[in-house]
């Protein structure tokens, strides 16, 4: 229910920039759709026209996130099925369903993954596999059932959405190498599937204030403290975190006319935060960089600086 509020919120403030009937007829996919940055993908695809099915494990949320959107959005189709992207014959049954509910699948975005932070020599074998096997081979799977049961006839757009795994993923380590298999991947896809009218690009994520990612870390517990992805802002370029909205916006261009000629990418946002590899610079304060989309409370926002500066962790002038 707290998300649903924080994401209800967002609505209220937030509409697309892309024109309304952008996707008009096209129906898709979005995998982990029922929260977080899915949901904002589904929504924003629906705002521009599409039908969209979303998809996860856990059916209460599902059906509560597609409640809400049909709610929002009463003249097009929602749909939700439930779908652990870990089973490939859930996942073959998933694809299966889209076409019998749409009739098509014009796009794919794969939204489904996850981990638990950990160094990797805490990190057990088949902690490593499962989260290899959630992020790699689930989306491998989707992607090979969309292709094979509708997309090789038909073409069509899959967005992969990874995370910035780019100089190593402390922490992360199994994540990280996922990710970037998951980013070759979609190389590979991309040049394999460009003869069938297929594109295949790929969307890095830095540190994004989705509800479930802030719950998800404050109960694991790790070095940055209770909230890492909002302590990390001092140490981004532009001074903050990331939105869903901001993720959506640049996965619907992707799936857009407008990136026609765009395939095999994968496309970071993350403010600038994987460029800083120069350990002499020292960021400076930045108050006018824009905002797009939900982001954490200006007085959240502000103590996490404080906290920073008071730990002496940052050295630029605030
Ligand atoms: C350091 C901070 C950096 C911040 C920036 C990062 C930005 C990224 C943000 C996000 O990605 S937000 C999205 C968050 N949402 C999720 O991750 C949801 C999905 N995640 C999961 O479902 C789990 O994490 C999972 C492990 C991928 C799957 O869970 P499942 O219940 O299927 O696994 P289990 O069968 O319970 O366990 C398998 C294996 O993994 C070990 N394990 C699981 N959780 C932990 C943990 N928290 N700590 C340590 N180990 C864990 C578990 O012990 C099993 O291994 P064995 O014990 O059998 O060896
Ligand atoms: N927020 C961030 O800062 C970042 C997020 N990302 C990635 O972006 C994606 C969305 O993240 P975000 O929205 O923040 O977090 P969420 O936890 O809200 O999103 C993860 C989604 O994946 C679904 N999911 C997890 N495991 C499975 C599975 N085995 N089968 C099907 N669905 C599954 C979850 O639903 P359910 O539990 O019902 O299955 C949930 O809807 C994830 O892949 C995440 O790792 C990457 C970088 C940064």
């Amino acid at each position: 229910m707290a998300q649903q509020a924080v994401e209800g919120a967002a609505r209220a403030q937030w509409a697309s920039v892309f024109r309304e009937d952008l996707f008009e007829g096209q129906a898709g996919l979005v995998t982990g759709g029922g929260t977080g940055i899915g949901f904002a993908i589904a929504f924003e695809l629906l705002t521009l026209g599409a039908d969209v099915l979303i998809t996860s494990r856990n059916e209460d949320r599902l059906a509560e996130a597609a409640a809400t959107l049909r709610k929002a959005f009463p003249e097009r189709k929602v749909e939700y099925f439930v779908c652990n992207i870990r089973d490939d014959k859930e996942v073959a049954a998933m694809i299966t369903n889209v076409l019998e509910r749409f009739g098509r699948l014009n796009f794919v975005v794969n939204c489904a993954g996850g981990q638990y932070p950990a160094p990797a020599s805490a990190i057990t074998n088949n902690g490593f596999r499962t989260v290899v096997d959630l992020n790699l081979n689930g989306t491998f799977a989707v992607c090979r059932e969309a292709f094979d049961q509708y997309m090789f006839d038909h073409g069509g757009n899959i967005v992969n959405i990874i995370a910035t795994y780019h100089n190593g993923f402390p922490m992360m380590a199994h994540t990280g190498a996922a990710r970037a298999a998951v980013a070759n991947l979609t190389e590979t896809l991309a040049l394999e599937w460009a003869a069938y009218g297929v594109r295949v690009n790929s969307v890095a994520p830095g540190n994004i204030y989705s509800e479930s990612s802030k719950l998800h870390y404050r109960t694991k517990g790790n070095f940055l403290g209770d909230d890492p992805i909002a302590a990390a802002a001092p140490f981004i370029p532009c001074k903050r975190i990331g939105s869903t909205q901001e993720v959506s916006g640049l996965v619907c261009f992707l799936l857009s006319p407008a990136a026609s000629y765009v395939t095999g990418v994968t496309a970071r946002i993350d403010g600038g935060a994987t460029l800083m590899s120069n350990a002499s610079y020292v960021l400076c304060d930045v108050d006018n960089y824009p905002k797009y989309g939900e982001l954490p409370p200006e007085e959240d926002t502000r103590a996490v600086f404080e906290a920073a500066a008071q730990a002496k962790l940052l050295e630029s002038k605030l």
